[in-house]
């Protein structure tokens, strides 16, 4: 019976696209999973998009979008990076969706079936323009400390005092401006405090295997009586009220689940989307005591996955996770850890359209790992020197150094006979994959490939011996020339069934290359024998570190259109995959009766058609300053909905208006001989 693997990553806040972490995160979880489907094992790997609370509720709101449309807009955006990194998920799916709904609601009910769950009424800010609650995000203030002006409600950024939203001195809410009021609301919560949780997670934290022990001396903390003798672990608070973006709580009119509870069962209701389409019992999946429960995490989400989550699935009579593997933050350059909403560092969809190779990095990042929570660094000539010295300088070239000579000379054909120097050093080779596999296992990817390349050294070192170059020039050498070439490429097939986990498309030309099935971890015992390959074609370019270089370079400045910085912005980039986007000539402009700021722009969109929209933002404008002067891009995102950037003639290219404050928002640089109607891509 293989082992039998559900392995999930981090579910991704759907409020923008990937950065590099998100990219390192699903990388280091791809390499082990596709490690663990090599070595014959089954995995379903699975991730979604956390979708809830909020910040995306009011990002939607900005964007004039509902959140579900504004989530599938993110959502859309997922498949070029997960493809373009090579990312095997076999399912993606939201914690929004039908089963997240009803697998939530079941957790909730074991959980109150329990007793576990309380209610208590507390006093928090609320917007009484919004008429909402404010999260502390959402209110910001002068720090009661040093009153610097402008800090979030729950730290200062100055002076660096932590302390709650109440103690702001002139609070205000960042949604409408207005000074909030302290209103109570009653909110559900778990009880993580009561005896029966603390002995749990105690035993649960300590099993051995279950945690890295860095992690669990961490939050062993939370397992010691604090100075006053009190229970450190407190109850957790699971509602949030209307309006939210969320789940609904059961019998609890108005109140919604916390997004953090609902985000980790996004795990479950992933697999069950999936078990759906290929029609397998989820139940009775989740029910086999021999299931592996795996999943990966950033450092800065450690305690929601090894207190609440395994508490939350214990306590509704759920498996609980097998291991929970933490990972540290990716730098750039020494620099910050990388954050989407910071915009700041290595764009991966830029990387790819630089043409960098998708496997380098995956390579680099490889190379870097460890099964230890430590940050790693993108260092550009690191990167440069690793790719060009390693991966082509030592692997590459151990083909390509052999296989013309095969094809030209001898049909192709392998020699299946051996001399015994050739066979000791596939022996050495074939000796370590145990080793090899034991270091994927333990998520020592930095270890693996160094013995992989200490492998590739040896045979580096077999052919400067042995100069196949100068056999094919002696005449009677034949036999040996084959005989070397011959070993070479079965040392490139066990080196590359060493490297498959790590460079999946690599493996998948070189299968071609060698007409052999797709390689599995077993493959490195067998011998190909008298085997006839295929053509060598050039397997992986060394990096070009201009290129590189590029990858830093600052986006082109925004052009500016007269009138305010903020008109021109309006197009996310997630939006460019599937909107049709067209410029539009604004014939007329006017001010919608009893506003100054509101404009209502009539737009000649083309084919003799005309569109009436409304500009809000650009109050900048004068009428007369846009009638039949500037273009319109017209993006049609919904039926009923437009989003439109403002520009003078035709957009020719769309780039950053801030990277650093909005990642997704372009402005729309423009160019001569615009037409109305025309498609923009
Ligand atoms: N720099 C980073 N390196 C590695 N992993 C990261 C990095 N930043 C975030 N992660 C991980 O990515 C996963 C998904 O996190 P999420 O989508 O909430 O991104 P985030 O960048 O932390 O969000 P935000 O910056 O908006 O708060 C988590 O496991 C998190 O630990
Ligand atoms: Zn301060």
């Amino acid at each position: 019976m293989p082992r039998q693997l559900f392995v999930t990553t981090a579910l991704p806040y759907a409020n923008a696209g990937f950065h590099i972490g998100h990219i390192m995160e699903y990388t280091q979880a791809d390499i082990w999973v596709r490690f663990q489907r090599m070595a014959g094992s089954q995995v379903h790997f699975v991730c979604a998009d956390d979708a809830h609370g909020a910040p995306i509720m009011i990002a939607a709101e900005k964007a004039q979008k509902t959140p579900q449309e504004f989530v599938a807009g993110i959502a859309a955006g997922r498949k070029q990076y997960l493809d373009g990194f090579h990312i095997s998920f076999d399912n993606w799916h939201s914690t929004d969706g039908p089963e997240n709904h009803e697998l939530s609601k079941a957790v909730y009910l074991s959980l109150r079936h329990n007793e576990l769950i309380s209610t208590k009424t507390i006093e928090q800010f609320f917007d009484p323009a919004k008429s909402m609650f404010l999260p502390d995000r959402f209110i910001k203030g002068e720090c009661p400390k040093c009153g610097a002006k402008d800090q979030y409600g729950d730290s200062c950024e100055v002076c660096g005092a932590v302390y709650a939203p109440t103690e702001l001195k002139n609070p205000y809410s960042v949604l409408s401006g207005a000074t909030p009021v302290l209103k109570t609301s009653e909110h559900y919560f778990f009880k993580l405090s009561d005896p029966r949780c603390v002995d749990f997670l105690t035993q649960w934290t300590q099993e051995p295997g279950r945690l890295q022990p860095e992690v669990l001396n961490k939050i062993r903390e939370w397992f010691e009586p604090d100075e006053e003798g009190n229970n450190r672990l407190s109850d957790w608070d699971i509602s949030r009220d209307a309006p939210y973006f969320g789940i609904e709580i059961p019998d609890a009119p108005g109140k919604y689940f916390y997004v953090w509870l609902d985000a980790p069962i996004g795990y479950l209701a992933s697999l069950k989307n999936y078990f759906g389409k290929i029609g397998k019992d989820f139940d009775a999946f989740m029910a086999d005591e021999s299931v592996e429960q795996i999943h990966f995490i950033g450092k800065d989400i450690t305690y929601f996955h090894t207190l609440f989550w395994p508490a939350m699935l214990h306590f509704s009579g759920r498996k609980t996770p097998n291991h929970v593997f933490v990972h540290g933050f990716m730098t750039v350059n020494g620099g910050e850890k990388m954050s989407k909403s910071r915009g700041t560092g290595l764009d991966p969809l830029k990387y790819l359209s630089l043409g960098l190779n998708a496997e380098w990095l995956r390579y680099y990042i490889a190379a870097k790992l460890n099964a230890k929570v430590e940050d790693i660094d993108f260092n550009p000539e690191d990167f440069a020197a690793r790719i060009n010295s390693d991966l082509v300088g030592k692997f590459i070239n151990i083909a390509s150094r052999a296989a013309g000579f095969l094809t030209k000379r001898f049909d192709g054909r392998l020699s299946a006979d051996l001399g015994v120097e050739g066979r000791m050093l596939l022996d050495a080779l074939r000796g370590q994959s145990a080793a090899i596999a034991e270091l994927y296992e333990t998520r020592e990817f930095g270890k693996a490939l160094r013995e992989i390349m200490a492998l590739a050294d040896k045979v580096n070192e077999f052919v400067d011996q042995h100069k196949p170059w100068e056999l094919a020039k002696q005449e009677g050498m034949d036999a040996a020339l084959h005989d070397v070439c011959s070993v070479c490429i079965e040392a490139f097939r066990l080196l590359t069934i060493y490297l498959k986990p790590v460079l999946p498309a690599l493996a998948v030309q070189v299968e071609a290359f060698l007409k052999v099935e797709p390689l599995k971890w077993s493959d490195s015992a067998r011998a190909l024998g008298a085997h006839q390959i295929g053509a060598y074609q050039h397997l992986m370019q060394r990096v070009d570190t201009a290129k590189v270089e590029q990858l830093f370079e600052a986006p082109p400045a925004p052009k500016v259109v007269p009138g305010g910085e903020d008109i021109a912005a309006e197009i996310k980039i997630d939006d460019f995959a599937k909107v049709d986007l067209r410029i539009a000539k604004i014939v007329k402009a006017e001010h919608v009766e009893g506003s100054d700021k509101l404009l209502r722009l009539t737009l000649d969109a083309g084919e003799g058609r005309t569109r009436n929209v409304f500009s809000g933002i650009k109050s900048a404008y004068k009428p007369e300053d846009l009638e039949g002067k500037l273009t319109v891009l017209v993006a049609n995102l919904a039926p009923r909905k437009m989003k439109f950037g403002i520009s003078e003639g035709m957009v020719l290219a769309a780039s950053h208006a801030d990277e650093k404050a909005h990642p997704g928002i372009f402005v729309l640089e423009p160019g001569p001989g615009a037409q109305p109607g025309m498609r923009v891509r």
